[in-house]
């Protein structure tokens, strides 16, 4: 049976996050590099931004967790990413996989579903990109999503029996699967996906809970106070220019209170 976290669990991980500090590798797209790495910041983890071919085996070593994100995807990051992906599975790191824009190019989507049989703990998409890489028709818009999450519970499902990976579709509501039925997670604001790299940001987050909870408790437990954040945050915006910054701020300053107030973990719903 599928169980859920609660939220003294998801803030118990946040102080672990806090005091231990994770250095977390991002090999992310140019679009997603500041945003991650303020984000990392700010929740009390430590970002490096690397992706020559040369050096990514030793940043994965010193690492405590890696996130890859292939939003602005060329061969020479393709090859840095397999390289990094694989090392990460020999030396025991967990890691994230974005799938940005999968789909949306077949160069993408090859790339997207390599990197997914290297056994990522948690691939984190929106719904256009989770269908796509379950191998479902999907509608996406370059690398904006047209599918709600709701939608593509099921291809979550699929895909992390086939890959083994932890499964987490976000939109309005986000869900989180291992397989199993798919726990809710009702948070956010929508401002949200109007400031870009929003989600890349969140991919980073998670890899910073990996670094201190099991998969499936560090999906969840990213997700709350992420979507926490951005519910705060846009409650202090009149349009989302601001709203990356001030989702620092709220990451900053989370608290059981805000925590509390922005966001619900459901019990699992049918796939
Ligand atoms: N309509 C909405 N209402 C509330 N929260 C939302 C909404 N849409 C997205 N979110 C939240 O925004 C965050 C990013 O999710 P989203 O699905 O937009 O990612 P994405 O499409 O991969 O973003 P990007 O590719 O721009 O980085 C998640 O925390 C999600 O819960
Ligand atoms: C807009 C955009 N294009 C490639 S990556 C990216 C950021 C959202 O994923
Ligand atoms: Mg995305």
């Amino acid at each position: 049976m599928t169980v859920s976290v609660s939220l003294p669990e998801v803030w118990s991980a946040l102080e672990d996050v806090r005091a231990r500090r994770p250095l977390v590798h991002n090999i992310t797209s140019y679009v997603a590099m500041t945003v991650s790495a303020n984000a990392l910041l700010a929740l009390g983890a430590l970002p490096a931004m690397a992706h020559a071919t040369e050096e990514v085996e030793d940043f994965v070593a010193t690492a405590d967790a890696l996130v890859i994100n292939i939003g602005t995807l060329s061969s020479d990051l393709s090859a840095a990413m397999r390289k990094a992906a694989k090392h990460a599975g020999e030396v025991g790191k967990p890691w994230v996989l974005d799938p940005v824009g999968c789909g949306a190019s077949a160069y993408r989507t090859h790339a997207a579903v390599a990197l997914a049989a290297l056994a990522p703990d948690v691939i984190r998409g929106n719904a256009s990109e989770i269908l796509s890489l379950a191998g479902e028709a999907s509608a996406g818009k370059g690398v904006e999503s047209i599918s709600r999450a709701e939608e593509a519970t099921g291809a979550a499902m699929a895909l992390a029996k086939r890959t083994g990976a932890v499964v987490a579709v976000t939109g309005a509501v986000d869900y989180v699967t291992g397989g199993g039925a798919p726990i809710p997670v009702r948070t956010g604001h929508a401002l949200m996906p109007l400031s870009t790299a929003i989600g890349c940001a969140l991919s980073a987050v998670i890899a910073a809970f990996t670094a201190v909870r099991p998969p499936r408790e560090a999906a969840l437990a990213a997700l709350a106070v992420f979507g926490a954040a951005g519910s705060a945050a846009a409650g202090r915006c009149r349009g989302p220019g601001h709203l990356p910054a001030e989702i620092c701020d709220a990451l900053y300053l989370m608290s059981p209170d805000t925590l509390g107030q922005h966001a619900r973990i459901g019990a699992p719903v049918a796939g």
